[in-house]
């Protein structure tokens, strides 16, 4: 049982959270290996969902939908006809007498139902019926226990409604580096007082306990107890997008978390929840920054966002199939 995760490196977390990753067995039916969604993507972004949802079914999630607005649903579908796009979220210019928020939280919430986890912000947009609904959406999840990870303009409802989130240790925060201070600026905190990853603890514990995953050089991961850091390398290049990658992968171990808990797969049942959540972090950001790794020693300062989650297969073979230690 591994009780400080702290004090471990990063080849001895990889093999923690191999526990997590469910084996590929015949008796599986659809659906059972993750049922995921992105609540995101409006008139103005439809990229950042989609790079979301497609990393998270590269990783290995069996059902990634994307919930967003209609005119970002026809685009997105477009993009690819593996993702299930469903147009249920409106913005404030698009909707009509039948699109207040809590109809569009009613329907969202119907899909809820069936699914493991899902992530809220990525081009969601900062539009008042957007950012109503996205918060609605978020207490349903909450009523249901759902791992719910937030990013982008989720993180910008969380910084004008702290308390939504406050206490709820399945949500996962992931801010940028301007989104980080701008948590910590809502919450009280200097950004700059003291060493990284203690900021990012007390961030984390401000919020009552969920993770933080503040990206950056390091990622640092808190839960308000623990701080864990992933420092796999990654690329040089920052071109926009590359977040998405990292919220779509930590969506699909969520969802693995959840069929972990439910012994779908035989397994010694050793992590406790704060571990399981700790973990699928840590194994998002190390997926994340080697997709990043390998796409920059392709593309170089041509790295495009959609450049990373291609690689979102061959990191998760570097990492977690038996070639993994060596190469690190
Ligand atoms: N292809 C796509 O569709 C993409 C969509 N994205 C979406 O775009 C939306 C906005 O997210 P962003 O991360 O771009 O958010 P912002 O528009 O807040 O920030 C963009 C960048 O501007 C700079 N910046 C922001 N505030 C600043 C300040 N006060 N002073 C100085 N510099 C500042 C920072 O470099 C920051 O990374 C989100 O919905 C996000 O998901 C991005 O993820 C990028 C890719
Ligand atoms: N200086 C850095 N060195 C190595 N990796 C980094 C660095 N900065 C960010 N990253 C990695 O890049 C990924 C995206 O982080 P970034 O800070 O670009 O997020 P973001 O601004 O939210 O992205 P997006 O444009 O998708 O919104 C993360 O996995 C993070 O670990
Ligand atoms: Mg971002």
């Amino acid at each position: 049982m591994p009780e400080n995760l702290h004090e471990m490196n990063s080849k001895e977390l990889l093999k923690q959270v191999k526990k997590i990753i469910p084996p590929l067995l015949e008796k599986f039916h659809k659906g059972q290996q993750g049922r995921v969604a992105v609540i995101g993507g409006c008139e103005d972004y439809t990229g950042a969902p989609f790079f979301s949802a497609n990393a998270s079914a590269l990783l290995g999630a069996d059902l990634s939908h994307v919930i967003c607005e209609p005119q970002a649903a026809q685009v997105i579908k477009t993009y690819s006809p593996n993702l299930m796009v469903h147009p249920y979220m409106r913005q404030s210019n698009h909707a009509d007498s039948d699109h207040n928020s809590g109809d569009i939280i009613k329907r969202v919430s119907e899909m809820l139902d069936r699914l493991h986890a899902i992530v809220i912000g990525p081009g969601l947009g900062r539009d008042k019926l957007m950012q109503e609904s996205a918060r609605g959406i978020l207490e349903e999840a909450k009523k249901r226990g759902m791992g719910v990870v937030l990013d982008a303009d989720g993180l910008f409802m969380i910084q004008n409604n702290p308390d939504i989130v406050h206490g709820y240790t399945k949500a996962v925060l992931t801010p940028n580096v301007m989104e980080f201070a701008r948590l910590c600026n809502t919450q009280g905190i200097d950004p700059k007082a003291g060493d990284p990853a203690g900021v990012c603890q007390k961030l984390a514990e401000s919020f009552g306990g969920v993770t933080v995953i503040q990206k950056g050089p390091k990622d640092y991961i808190s839960n308000g107890k623990q701080t864990i850091v992933c420092d796999v390398p990654g690329g040089l290049k920052r071109s926009g997008g590359q977040g998405d990658t990292l919220t779509g992968t930590l969506v699909t171990m969520l969802a693995w978390t959840k069929a972990y808990k439910e012994m779908l797969w035989e397994h010694d049942n050793s992590l406790s929840d704060s571990e399981l959540i700790a973990l699928s972090a840590y194994g998002a950001a190390a997926i994340t920054r080697t997709c990043s790794r390998l796409a920059f020693e392709k593309k170089g300062r041509a790295l495009q966002a959609l450049d990373l989650s291609t690689e979102v297969p061959t990191a998760f073979e570097m990492l977690f199939e038996d070639k993994a230690a060596q190469k690190l």
